[in-house]
């Protein structure tokens, strides 16, 4: 999958707008800034990633022969334009924020540095890749919160948007914390583990209950979870589960990692009922895993009436982020660079709505972290050359209630910046580092948050601020587009 061509995974427009751009001679170097405005499921915060895949996007973006013929099929492209394509390699500058990375609204996950037409060509795949897999990595690391501890496997295949949504959904959710998955191209690709159960068609496929067991166990005595829901749970499923487990034990045949999976009705109370009668049995190691339609609500909910489940299986809800089934990130114009100075001009998009109001530069990203807690003080959307000193106090302020404003004081915090060059000059300067390390560093990163910040309700947000002299441009160009307003 890494080396496949998407060129063409792109909106028509891009291709409209790169031909204007062309023939007008428009190679003006710019600024886009790929970002967010509302974290998933009114959450305090999201987890960044699909950067490995945009990665490949942009290593493999060329335009085959195919290709070209096709765009000439359509009748709206010239020939002179579509040579231009045939030898089209990305030139510019990317910079992202590290795949894993807890990130808020308004913050460049990913900044595009490169002739206009390079930079409005791969927007649309920049946006597709970054928002699916960052909104299923925090609908995952939201559901592996719920669990406290308890380990969270990504069962969603079947049931997602098709086999691209249930392959990189896979990896999104292996980076937000599940311990593994049932997708097993998944595993192969990604170098994730692998795991499941059985299906209720096993059980159904034998003449009885007890053999449909008995025969899984003698195969899998290592893995060996039985699915305890088919006939009856309490009567019928979980006795036989006993009586299999017995005649392991009486076999000598060490129960090691085993257990059983409820599937349907009162979770609670099934589980609470399971686990007396596996406790009654002498099998107070046997784990309780459950599935049936879970989420993070589900399984906070459960945890609270006392369930005695330890082990999830959690896959439409997740795959699918049913509750929230789009992450928002849109892509915009930051700043054009002056030919003659090379500086960059910043650009502003304005909206009735003042949150959408874009914020103007070529910038970049600063966390600051409180030295004594480590967690995150504030987040820093400054211009990219600013440069800050933690022996001095800083002033951070709210962007849209300037009044609020905190002193962080000199030598209590440390700075870290987010945004980190992935290519320059089209070549790519970055390693993408293995999921499982992504997911180790992204559970660390969910460490530099207060649990106020990642409860479900109404969370504590986190700050993002600009800084003094981005939040002046940013008023200055307001200012001038007012008035500018006003001679219509
Ligand atoms: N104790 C509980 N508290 C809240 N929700 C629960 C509890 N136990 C189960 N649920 C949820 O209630 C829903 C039960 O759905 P439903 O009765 O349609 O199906 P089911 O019990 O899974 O049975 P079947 O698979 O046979 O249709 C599931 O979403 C399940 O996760
Ligand atoms: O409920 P989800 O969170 O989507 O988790 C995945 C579901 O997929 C399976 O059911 P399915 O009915 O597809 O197959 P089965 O016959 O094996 O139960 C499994 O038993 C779970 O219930
Ligand atoms: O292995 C399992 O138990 C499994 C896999 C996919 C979907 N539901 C369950």
């Amino acid at each position: 999958m890494s080396t496949m061509n998407l060129t063409l995974l792109t909106d028509f427009y891009e291709l409209t707008m790169m031909q204007g751009y062309f023939k007008t001679q428009n190679t003006e170097k710019v600024v886009f800034d790929a970002f967010y405005r509302k974290n998933p499921c009114d959450g305090g915060y999201a987890i960044a990633a699909g950067l490995d895949q945009v990665i490949d996007y942009i290593k493999n973006l060329r335009f085959s022969k195919e290709d070209i013929a096709y765009l000439r099929s359509l009748n709206t492209f010239d020939e002179d334009f579509l040579n231009y394509l045939a030898d089209f390699r990305f030139s510019g500058d990317i910079y992202a924020i590290p795949e894993g990375t807890v990130v808020f609204p308004r913050e460049p996950l990913v900044k595009v540095v490169a002739p206009i037409m390079e930079a409005q060509l791969v927007e649309t795949a920049i946006l597709t890749i970054i928002n699916h897999q960052s909104l299923i990595a925090t609908k995952a690391s939201r559901v592996v919160c719920a669990a406290k501890g308890d380990g969270i496997m990504e069962f969603g295949l079947r049931r997602a948007q098709g086999p691209d949504a249930g392959v990189y959904g896979a990896r999104a959710a292996m980076i937000g914390g599940c311990i593994g998955t049932s997708n097993v191209l998944a595993g192969q690709l990604f170098d994730v583990p692998v795991k499941g159960t059985h299906a209720h068609s096993w059980i159904m496929s034998f003449p009885d209950e007890y053999t449909a067991f008995k025969t899984y166990a003698n195969m899998y005595p290592d893995a060996c979870c039985l699915l305890v829901d088919t006939y009856d749970t309490l009567k019928s499923g979980v006795p036989n589960a006993i009586r299999v487990f017995e005649e392991m034990r009486n076999a000598g045949i060490p129960l090691k990692n085993y257990g059983i999976r409820l599937d349907s009705g009162d979770l609670a109370y099934m589980s609470k009922q399971a686990r007396k009668l596996l406790d009654a049995a002498g099998f107070d190691d046997a784990y309780i895993s459950a599935s049936s339609d879970l989420d993070e609500y589900l399984i906070e909910s459960l945890k609270a009436q006392g369930c005695k489940i330890t082990s999830w299986g959690v896959g439409t809800n997740m795959i699918t982020s049913r509750d929230c089934p789009a992450f928002g990130g849109v892509y915009k114009l930051a700043a054009v660079e002056d030919k003659e100075t090379g500086e960059f001009i910043p650009k502003i998009k304005l909206s009735e709505n003042t949150e959408k109001i874009t914020n103007p530069g070529n910038k970049t990203i600063y966390r600051i972290y409180s030295k004594t807690t480590g967690k995150i003080r504030a987040d820093l959307i400054c211009l990219a050359d600013e440069t800050f000193d933690e022996s001095k106090d800083m002033i951070i302020f709210d962007p849209q209630e300037t009044w609020k404003k905190t002193k962080v004081r000199a030598n209590t915090y440390t700075l870290r910046e987010l945004l980190v060059p992935v290519f320059k000059n089209g070549e790519c300067v970055y390693d993408s580092p293995s999921v499982m390390k992504i997911r180790d560093y992204s559970k660390k990163e969910l460490d530099t948050i207060w649990d106020e910040t990642k409860r479900f309700a109404n969370p504590q947000h986190v700050y993002v601020d600009l800084s003094d002299k981005l939040y002046k441009i940013k008023s200055d160009l307001l200012e001038k587009m007012s008035l500018e307003a006003l001679e219509y």
